[in-house]
């Protein structure tokens, strides 16, 4: 039996739909009739339940978004950047500025589907779990009217390019028209979508910003939302999604981390691929080999700046295929094929300059949507980061509206406000970034913000090492989701946020990915952020890690050799090409491991692995621990 039942209603098909509660609801735009049965069924339920003013079935085309962006202009929701063309500001409530991980849910009926057997002493970082008839209970008193007086919009949308064998179809119901526009940004949206999808299942995604009319409190910014009750329910066993409260990105573009990680990785789980936090990038040495490279950094730690990567080295080139999520599948020549499941990018603003990533600049110059971003007196966006462009008498409106001056103190822009631009526009987006096969993946790289003891790159000792060195990723937290101040958090797999099952379940799917036949990309750990005693970062990072990649690219064509150290292979010294950089670069410092550091480390993470994923823990990865703990203490 579903765990969060939709009862067949009755309805009728022309210009309204007619439900038991509402009666007539006018459709304002598209052709209900012309709708796949089990779209209209789904959509007539949650009329009746969430009751809209009207129905508005998004087509994708540019009429429509001039339609609404016309709108939201006139509401004051969004300002037009006067210096770009197509271009806009939106400031959101700022109570409503990040993912919100304690509201996040999944929903299965056995609570160990979802979060591991951990032992006592757990935190239970590792997903939160509701139980479906609580979770009925927190639904109806949120989604039961939230749509009184405001227009559903109706977005069918594909994750991966219309059509390949590699994608799936969602249709996401809003009352957002700003999430209706960065939705149009980031995945495909099209009536296209709607004849291929024609009797199948898609993934079926609710979203409310929780303000039904009359008001009930006080709208901040034209910037209707709910945050005190924001809560997000994903139904893996469904393929469903309801989020509550908020319109900011993971928690209402509903594609991206919901659909395209928590709700994937239980279908890739069941049909044996994977869905992973990571870009996916071709890079090209001067001989002209290409290899792809997928990296898993967590939240705010660097993929979109490494996907778009500007090399310093020369005769390298760099091509970006995805910025944030790869889905992956072994094809039957035992590839590791990668495909990007989005059609945009959702970049972090704030450090985003001409000289930190060209290539993400370009590609917002037009067409694009800033939230929560500063704007300049001529019409042109500013953050942190950009006041080399900045004239010194040049006014600035803050994020929260106020006027500011380069010199005085205070942050012009929240730390998570963002981009969104299509990816398109990339001017080094990859010729294959829409192949509908995907691309071959020779290198997995997992990394974070490690500001002590962890060296510039490793190479893990095989793939099973590797998974552990996956799971064993941790990083300072940052401003994408709701955590204050700075400390080292576990993030296995950069996944914590986004699991969509048991993560002992999760890293044996990992591990079983291992057959013969197959060519198992090799993994690496690199961290980007290590300092020095008076917190100067000891790595230049940006362009300059196409020196690391080149380094990884060597040994993947057996160019380089390794020393081998307790927490895996380390290059050679003087094997990472630093000519240029010598002054700025000190590769006993990069490279050391100190023992008394990786004693604890290594102590540390096997206590966390192992009371938190408890016995689902798969027995190759405590031994893995084990082993290394052994090494490391024979150092
Ligand atoms: N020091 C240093 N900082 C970096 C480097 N790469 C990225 N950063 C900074 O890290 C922050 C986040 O970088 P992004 O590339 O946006 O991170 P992301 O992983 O794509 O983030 P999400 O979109 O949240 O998943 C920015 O402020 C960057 O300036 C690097 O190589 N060195
Ligand atoms: O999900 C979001 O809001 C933004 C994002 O990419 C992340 O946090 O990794
Ligand atoms: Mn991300």
């Amino acid at each position: 039996m579903a765990l969060d039942q939709e009862p067949d209603i009755p309805f009728y098909e022309v210009h309204e739909v007619v439900v038991p509660h509402l009666g007539r609801v006018p459709i304002t735009k598209g052709d209900f009739h012309a709708l796949p049965k089990k779209v209209q069924k789904f959509i007539a339920f949650y009329v009746d339940y969430m009751t809209p003013r009207g129905i508005y079935i998004c087509d994708g085309s540019e009429h429509e978004a001039h339609e609404v962006i016309t709108k939201l202009m006139e509401r004051g929701t969004l300002e037009r950047l006067e210096a770009l063309e197509n271009c806009y500001i939106c400031r959101t409530d700022p109570a409503d500025v990040a993912r919100v991980e304690s509201k996040t849910f999944i929903v299965t009926k056995d609570k160990y589907q979802t979060i591991p057997h951990s032992k006592p002493g757990a935190k239970g970082g590792m997903g939160l779990w509701m139980d479906p008839d609580e979770m009925k209970i927190e639904m109806d008193s949120r989604f039961k009217d939230c749509m009184a007086g405001r227009m559903m919009y109706v977005i069918p949308f594909s994750m991966g390019p219309i059509g390949s064998d590699l994608s799936k179809i969602g249709i996401q119901l809003t009352d957002s028209n700003y999430v209706l526009l960065c939705m149009r940004l980031m995945t495909r949206v099209s009536p296209k979508v709607l004849d291929i999808l024609g009797d199948q299942d898609f993934v079926k995604c609710v979203h409310s910003m929780g303000c039904p009319r009359p008001w009930r409190r006080k709208v901040i910014n034209h910037w209707p939302c709910n945050p005190e009750k924001v809560l997000l329910a994903h139904f893996p066993e469904e393929r469903k999604v309801k989020s509550y409260g908020s319109g900011y990105g993971g928690n209402s573009l509903l594609g991206k981390k919901c659909f395209a990680l928590r709700i994937a990785s239980n279908i890739a789980r069941d049909e044996g691929w994977l869905a992973e936090h990571m870009l996916i990038m071709g890079v090209t040495n001067p001989k002209g080999q290409e290899f792809y490279i997928a990296a898993a950094f967590p939240s705010a730690c660097g993929k979109t700046n490494m996907a778009m990567l500007n090399p310093s080295l020369p005769g390298w080139k760099v091509r970006c295929v995805g910025d944030d999520i790869a889905w992956m599948k072994f094809n039957e020549k035992g590839e590791l094929r990668a495909i990007n499941p989005e059609y945009g990018f959702f970049g972090v603003a704030p450090g985003t300059n001409w000289k930190t990533n060209p290539n993400a600049m370009a590609s917002f110059q037009k067409n694009a949507i800033f939230t929560n971003v500063a704007k300049r007196a001529d019409g042109m966006y500013f953050w942190e980061g950009l006041e080399d462009e900045l004239p010194d008498d040049m006014e600035v409106t803050t994020w929260l509206g106020q006027k500011w001056k380069k010199g005085q103190p205070g942050l012009t822009s929240h730390p998570n406000s963002r981009f969104t631009a299509p990816a398109s526009q990339c001017p080094i987006i990859h010729d294959k970034w829409e192949d509908p096969a995907g691309v071959p993946i020779s290198a997995i790289v997992f990394g974070g913000r490690r500001p002590t003891g962890v060296p510039l790159v490793f190479e893990a000792f095989s793939w099973e090492h590797g998974v552990m060195v996956g799971a064993a990723v941790k990083s300072e937290s940052t401003a994408a989701a709701e955590f204050k101040g700075k400390s080292i958090m576990h993030d296995p797999m950069a996944m914590r946020p986004f699991m969509g099952y048991n993560f002992g379940h999760y890293l044996d799917h990992w591990l079983s990915m291992n057959k013969p036949g197959r060519k198992l990309p090799k993994i690496y750990h690199v961290n980007w952020f290590r300092v020095n005693e008076k917190g100067k970062f000891l790595w230049p990072g940006y362009g300059d890690n196409i020196r690391v990649i080149d380094w990884m690219c060597k040994r993947l064509s057996g160019e380089a050799k390794v020393v081998p150290s307790p927490i895996g292979n380390l290059p050679e010294k003087g094997a990472i090409d630093i000519s240029g950089i010598e002054d700025q670069v000190h590769w006993d410092e990069l490279f050391s491991l100190p023992k008394d550091y990786w004693l604890e480390d290594a102590k540390e993470t096997r206590q966390f692995l192992e009371v938190e994923v408890g016995d689902d823990l798969p027995a190759e990865i405590e031994k893995q621990l084990v082993e290394q703990e052994k090494r490391i203490a024979a150092m």
